[in-house]
This record gives structure tokens, sequence and C-alpha cells, in this order.
């Protein structure tokens, strides 16, 4: 025989109940099955209101009444339900009180109501079914409320019940409810449904008990919090048990007990979804590894503080026997060596009582202050890792870290798989995810929020979405791009901004502060947080410091923070690391080119870089190698670079230097020079009287500069060529090195002579590498492989969350 048990919400409905009935009905036509039925929808709860109301002496009538036209009743004699509530609701209303008795009998209404319904459902389908009120199986104590079965008493009635039923007979048992042996009505707490079934199933050695619920199975957390939880085939009896310990709420670990004594596999099915597996609980081993995620969420984490109970014995015995004695059960524990303190998590519920046993207890301790602190902190939550030892906690943890989660306290169990963790209770759905993302595999989310989305910006948008499932299926990185933004306006989605995102942002952009995105970023939970600049703003860089507050990574192509005052710089770094945030910027240096990078790991590992020299800049590249050697003058070959996106947004950061000069300090500042911008020398190649007009009317009369460079190249000898070089030289090992840019003439067959398009070149020069410099050449600018370059410390980035 099998049973089957359909909880509440499975029979919410008018068409959940044709539905159970229908897999009853089908069920019952092939094989031996009991069914078990929980009171329908929000039954008990309704119930408990109507009592209520009538313990204040408040009119109920008008709950019952609605109460009793609801659909489900339609069609079934009832009346004798009814008349009983209405004699107990009255007799409450004129004592103005009850007790748990009198609610136990009141709530039994529930099931029982539904019992009749579903049996007579069945018997419309021809269908042999009976009604069994569950007060006649199971026998229990009078603990009214939490009711305990008289095991002996239950199984011979259960058995002498069923024995007595025709064969082919349906029996429809009231799950929850159970008699004392005095015939008085008892439930049987919280899961009380679910534990009649284990008890039948017990009782009737049943093959399998199969649990209809309003989900899929167990899941690898709750799907919805967790968008990519996965169901669960199997389960041992242990995973299980501690699931339902730990908070899953289609299990409980009283339900499961019976099971185990009789080896009874339970399964967990979909009352919507008949035909699916569900998840099969047993005694057969599963495949060892991490199972699930389960939260606690109605819980406090009572903090004991004594200072004075340092090496006392018995001060724990004290504690959780003052609890006990008030029954409050105590789920996570932890405490430190010194037993100065101790925290532990209770029921939310009863936090108080908790606190108030305790300050009973230790009365005496606190007047010679050896206890001096007790507090309840209830905007707490517990999330479990079913399956979990310590050798591989430290990857969860780090993940945790990582996107600033710290937990409040954890513990393992000794001999079994599980680690719990106390984190705060506003951090738990990314904490969840967080954890679930780095434990299961599936691919880990990096939510990025992209400021400026001009030709660099812009381009690495489109790449980012064009190569997302490329890079899901390559390397498991969900890369989510939740925000874009430029000056004025920015666009949201915690889901992802897709292809159209320019439409979206002209369309439903909105005005903004920083702050908008951090708040978006904390209310949606959002995890492994990264916030790139593609801006080319000094204003925006001050953004950074609450970015890093907030657990955003950084990523720029923004030159502006690395060449601010060295106190800035010093001061990103310092909240960097005390908010362990990492920061990239590989492209402001040669744009796609592996610069950074290079010069970093050649410096760390004590390599002496003695000099570093090169044309740094690829617009002045491209002007420089086409200018000189073709007839073109000097504005055309300008204007080609501009529309070839090599410039800065505003050119005349390039034609002054300023570009090549700030690539300099941001290369002697990973060699941990401490140079300032004013001391970087720079050769300008703006004529002086351009320097300070409006961009516009610079961009407009670009033609103004043809006669200074014609003059320039007529000076140039057969086999000379004009480069702008920047040079950082001096003597490196020291605090300051000497930074100069300038145009120089330089032969056609060198190596700098013989840079085509907009090639970049940087002769790298060490004590190692002698007179023969490491040289790094190619494209040193263009929107295409500067954002590939911030792609790449997207990924980076990525790799190390
Ligand atoms: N082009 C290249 O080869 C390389 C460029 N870079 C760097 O890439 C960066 C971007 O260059 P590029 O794409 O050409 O520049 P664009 O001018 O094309 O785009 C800049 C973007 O930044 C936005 N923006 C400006 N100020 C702010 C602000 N305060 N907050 C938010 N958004 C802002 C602009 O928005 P709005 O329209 O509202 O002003 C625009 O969307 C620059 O720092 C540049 O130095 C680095 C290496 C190579
Ligand atoms: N304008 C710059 C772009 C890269 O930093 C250049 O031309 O090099």
């Amino acid at each position: 025989m099998k049973i089957l048990k359909f909880g509440g919400k499975s029979l919410s409905f008018t068409g959940a109940f044709d539905h159970v009935i229908s897999i009853i009905k089908n069920r019952a036509q092939k094989e031996s099955i009991a069914v078990v039925v929980s009171a329908f929808g929000d039954t008990t709860d309704v119930l408990e209101k109507i009592l209520e109301q009538a313990a204040k002496q408040e009119n109920f009538t008008l709950l019952f009444e609605t109460f009793k036209k609801q659909p489900q009743h339609k069609g079934i004699d009832l009346t004798h339900e009814f008349d009983f509530l209405q004699k107990i609701f009255e007799g409450v209303h004129l004592l103005g009180d009850y007790s748990l008795k009198i609610k136990d009998s009141v709530l039994a209404q529930g099931e029982l109501i539904s019992g009749k319904i579903v049996t007579k459902k069945l018997q419309e389908q021809a269908i042999n079914a009976v009604f069994t009120d569950s007060r006649s199986l199971i026998i229990t104590d009078n603990t009214f409320g939490n009711a305990q079965p008289i095991a002996s008493v239950s199984r011979q009635k259960t058995i002498a019940h069923f024995s007595s039923l025709d064969k082919g007979t349906t029996a429809v048992v009231t799950g929850f409810i159970g008699a004392t042996l005095h015939n008085e009505t008892t439930t049987l707490g919280r899961n009380g449904s679910n534990y009649s079934a284990a008890l039948l199933a017990n009782y009737l050695e049943a093959e399998e008990l199969q649990n209809y619920t309003h989900v899929d199975g167990i899941f690898t957390a709750n799907p919805d919090w967790v968008s990519d939880a996965q169901k669960i085939e199997r389960l041992h009896f242990n995973e299980a048990n501690e699931l339902a310990n730990f908070g899953a709420s289609i299990l409980h670990a009283k339900t499961i007990v019976p099971l185990i004594e009789k080896n009874i596999p339970l399964r967990i099915l979909n009352t919507f979804k008949p035909e699916e597996n569900g998840t099969l609980i047993s005694s057969e081993p599963t495949l060892s590894g991490i199972k699930s995620l389960s939260v606690l969420a109605d819980v406090a984490l009572i903090n004991f503080e004594g200072r004075g109970l340092l090496g006392k014995a018995g001060v724990d015995a004290r504690i959780f026997t003052a609890l006990s004695e008030k029954n409050i059960s105590v789920s996570v524990i932890s405490q430190g060596s010194s037993e100065r303190g101790l925290g532990f998590i209770v029921e939310k519920g009863r936090a108080t009582e908790a606190v108030l046993a305790l300050e009973k207890e230790f009365e005496t301790d606190f007047y010679t202050r050896d206890v001096n602190h007790i507090s309840i902190d209830d905007e707490v939550a517990v999330i479990s890792i079913i399956g979990q030892d310590l050798s591989t906690f430290h990857k969860p943890y780090n993940a945790l870290i990582q996107n600033k989660i710290i937990p409040i306290l954890f513990n393992n169990t000794v001999t079994g798989r599980n680690v719990s963790i106390v984190v705060k209770k506003e951090a738990t759905k990314k904490a969840l995810n967080v954890i679930h993302g780095q434990i299961f595999g599936v691919s880990k989310k990096i939510n990025l929020a992209i400021f400026g989305h001009g030709s660099v910006g812009g381009t690495l948008i489109d790449q980012i979405l064009q190569n997302t499932e490329n890079i899901e299926t390559k390397k498991q990185l969900k890369l989510v791009v939740f925000a874009i933004a430029n000056s004025r306006n920015l666009l949201l989605n915690e889901k992802g901004i897709g292809q159209e995102w320019e439409n979206e942002l002209s369309d439903n952009g909105k005005p903004y502060e920083l702050q908008d995105v951090i708040r978006f970023a904390k209310e949606h939970h959002l995890e492994n947080l990264i916030a790139i600049d593609n801006t080319s703003s000094a204003v925006f860089i001050h953004n950074y410091f609450p970015l890093i507050e907030n657990g955003f990574d950084l990523i720029s192509s923004n030159k502006a923070a690395n060449t601010n005052t060295f106190d800035f710089y010093r001061q990103l770094r310092k909240s960097l690391k005390k908010n362990q945030r990492r920061y990239l910027y590989e492209t402001t240096v040669g744009a796609g080119l592996p610069l950074i990078d290079t010069t970093r790991l050649l410096h760390l590992s004590g390599e002496n870089i003695t000099r570093i020299k090169g044309v740094f800049s690829g617009t002045l590249s491209y002007l420089f190698n086409h200018f000189s050697t073709e007839d073109k003058s000097f504005s055309t070959v300008l204007k080609e670079a501009i529309e070839k996106g090599f410039t800065e947004p505003d050119p005349r950061e390039d034609l002054s230097g300023n570009d090549v000069g700030r690539k300099l300090l941001i290369l002697a500042r990973e060699l941990e020079l401490e140079n300032e911008w004013e001391e970087v020398q720079i050769e300008n190649l703006i004529p002086q009287a351009f320097q300070s007009i409006e961009t516009s009317d610079f961009l407009r009369n670009l033609d103004v500069l043809d006669a200074h460079y014609a003059a320039v190249k007529e000076t140039l000898q057969p086999h000379e060529v004009l480069r702008y070089i920047g040079e950082l030289s001096g003597d490196l090992q020291k605090s300051k090195g000497i930074l100069e840019t300038k145009l120089a003439v330089v032969s056609a067959d060198s190596a700098l002579g013989q840079l085509k398009g907009s090639d970049s070149l940087f002769e790298i020069y060490t004590e190692s590498y002698g007179d023969h410099p490491i040289t790094i050449q190619g494209a040193g600018a263009g929107a295409k492989v500067t954002a590939r370059g911030v792609f790449g410390d997207v990924l980076r980035l990525s790799e190390k969350q």
C-alpha cells in the first residue's frame, strides 16, 4: 500500500480539489492506496481567527457565515460540523476565553470537513472511498496543541481499521488530528498532517509515502530566492533530517522519524505536475556532496556576555537548564574558548522569554558584574549548507566575504555534514545566492554597472551582450549588465539590460545620483558587483569611494583617477585595501596592450626597471606616421584619427601631450614612484594661441595647425620622420622619476620610425634585459581594442570574485 498525503495548498481552490480527485481516482484504480488530507487553503487560520473573535466577545457571525459559504462546502452535508462550531463559538463568546482543548476541537473541523469533501467527490466518481476520522486511529496523550501519539494503541487501532476495509476501498483519512484515550480531540502540532501520514505509513508498513505539495520537490535552495535553484532527485534520510531541522518547510524532523524506523521512502511531489518524479527521500546512499541550502528566518540571536565567568564551571549548564525549563530550544550555538561570550539562536517569538529566563538565572551574577550583557538581535537568519563539511567551507565563506557579507557566527555538525551560518536578515537573499552560485557550480552571476557608454563604453556593452552566452558556457560566468549610465540618465534592470539598451536608455533612463545605483544593488541583493568607469571625467572618480565602500570592484578606462594627486591615489588604494576590493585599469596605458600587467609583474618580481620609452599615443602615432610620409595636411590626418575613434573625447588631450603624460604617470606610479602630475614635462603640440579656446571652436578650425606642422616637416632630412615620444627615466629606485614627453625626429629605419597605423610601441628597459628592452607593440587606441581590454579586466575580476 502507498500513502498519499495532500497538503492544504493542494486543496486550496475548487479546481485544485478536482485535480486532487483525479490523481486519487487514477491511482486508486491501479493500486492500493490510503489518502491523508489536510484542511484546505487557510481554513485552520480562519477557524482560529473566528475563535479569537469569539474569545474577545466580538461579533464572529459574519466571518463564520462567510466560512460556511465557501464554494468547496457546496453540496456536502456539513451540518454536524457547522452546528458543533456554532455551539463552541457561542460558548467561547459567552465565557470570553477558551482552552487549548477547545482550540483543538475547533481546528480539527478543518480536516474533518476536508476529508468529507474529498470522500464525497471520490464517491461521485465511482471510487469506493470511505471517510476515516483519524481520531479513531491516532490515540495520543493529552498535550493539546502538540499531542504525542501512543504508538502501541494507535498502531493496533490503525491496523484493525484497515483490515476491516473491503479490498479496493480507499480510506480518506483526516490528517493533523487524534484523540486521547478518553476520546477528547487533540492535534499533532506543526506539520501535523505530514506526521499523521508518516504514522499511518509506519503502522501499515506502507511501500512509500507520497506527499503531494504545491512544489516540484526539494530544491538546492528556495527557488523564490535563488532563481538558479535546481530540483534534487534523491536525498538520504539523514540529509532530509538536517534539512528539516534547518528550515525546509515541506519537511519536518518528526515526520521523518517514523519513516526511518520502517525504512519507508518519502516522495515529495507536485499536485499540479503529478507525472513528475519529485524528490525521493530514502535510506539509499546518494552521491556525497552538498545537497541544499536552507534558511531559518524566524529566529533571534541571543548574545550572552559574562566577562567574570571566565573559567567558571557549569555556566553553560545553567544557561541551557534555564532555557529548557521554559521549553525553549536552541538551534545554533557558538562559544569562544574564553567562555566570556555565548551566542545562540532561538525561535524569534521566544527570544524575550529566553532573555528573561537567563536574567533570572544569572540575577546575582549581574550584581557581581560577572554577567554584563544579555541581548537579542532578531534581525538575523540562519543559512544551513546541508552536506557541507569544513574541508571546503572556505569556498562559500570566501565568496561571502568577497561580497561584504560577514557571518555573525557559524557552526558545524561534528559527525554529520552541515554548516550553519548566521547572517544579518537583510543579507539573507544575497548570501543565499552567493553561496549557491559558489557551491552548485552553476554560473556565477557577475553584476555590472557601466558608467559612460560613448565610443568605448558603448562598444563594451555590445561586446558583453554579444558574448554573454559564450562566456556562460565556457567560463560559467553569467555577466549581467544591471546599470548603464551617462552623465545625465540611468537605466536599471536587475535581470540584465538587453540588446536594445540604447533605445531603452533614451526612453526610460532617469536622472540619477550614484546612490540610486548603490541602493538598487542592495535592494535587489545583487552579488559580485563591478562598476566600470568609461567616462573621461575627473569628477566621476570621486564616486569610486562610495562604490568601493558598498562592495563594488572597479574597472576603468578613464585615466583620471590614477593621475590625480598622489594623495588621492594613495587614499584610493587605502580604501580598496580596507574594503577588500580590487581595481583594474589595464586599458589606461596602451589601450588593449598588456602594459600595466607586464610592468606591475616585473616590478613585483623584483626586476629593476630602468627606463620605459616609446610612442604612447595611438592618436599621435597615427598622426605622425601618416603626416611624416604622406602628402596630406596635418589637419586632414588629425581628422582621420578623430573619425577612427583614436582620440580622447576632447582631442586636445592628445595634441597637448597630456594623454601621453598621463600614461607615463600611471606607469611611474605602478613602479611606486610618487610623482605628481605637475612634475611631468610635456611638450604641447597645440600652438599657444589655440590652447585655451572652446573645444568646438578648436575642432572647427583644425587647419590653423597646418602651416606650423608643414614648416616642421620641411626641416626633416630624407629618412627622417616625426614621432611623439614619452620617456620615464631617472633613478627609478628613488621616490620620483623623470617623466618627459616630446616631439622627436627619428630615423625612418629605427623601431620607432617603422611604426605603422595607430600602433603604440613601448620599450621596457630592465637590469636583466640590458640593452635589449622588452617591447610591446600594437594598436594603442581605438574603441574596439580598448573595449576588448576592459572586457578582459571584467573577466579577470569575475574569475577571482
Ligand atoms: N578611445 C581610445 O582609444 C581609448 C580611450 N580610453 C578612455 O576611455 C574613456 C572613454 O572614452 P570615449 O568612449 O572615447 O569617450 P566618449 O566621450 O565617447 O564617452 C564618454 C561617456 O562618458 C559619459 N560621462 C561623462 N561624464 C560622466 C559622468 N560624470 N557620469 C557618468 N557618465 C559620464 C558620457 O556621457 P554624456 O554623453 O552624458 O556626457 C559618455 O557616455 C576615456 O577616459 C578615454 O581616455 C582609454 C584607452 C583608449
Ligand atoms: N587617445 C588615446 C587613447 C588611448 O588611451 C591615444 O590615442 O592613445
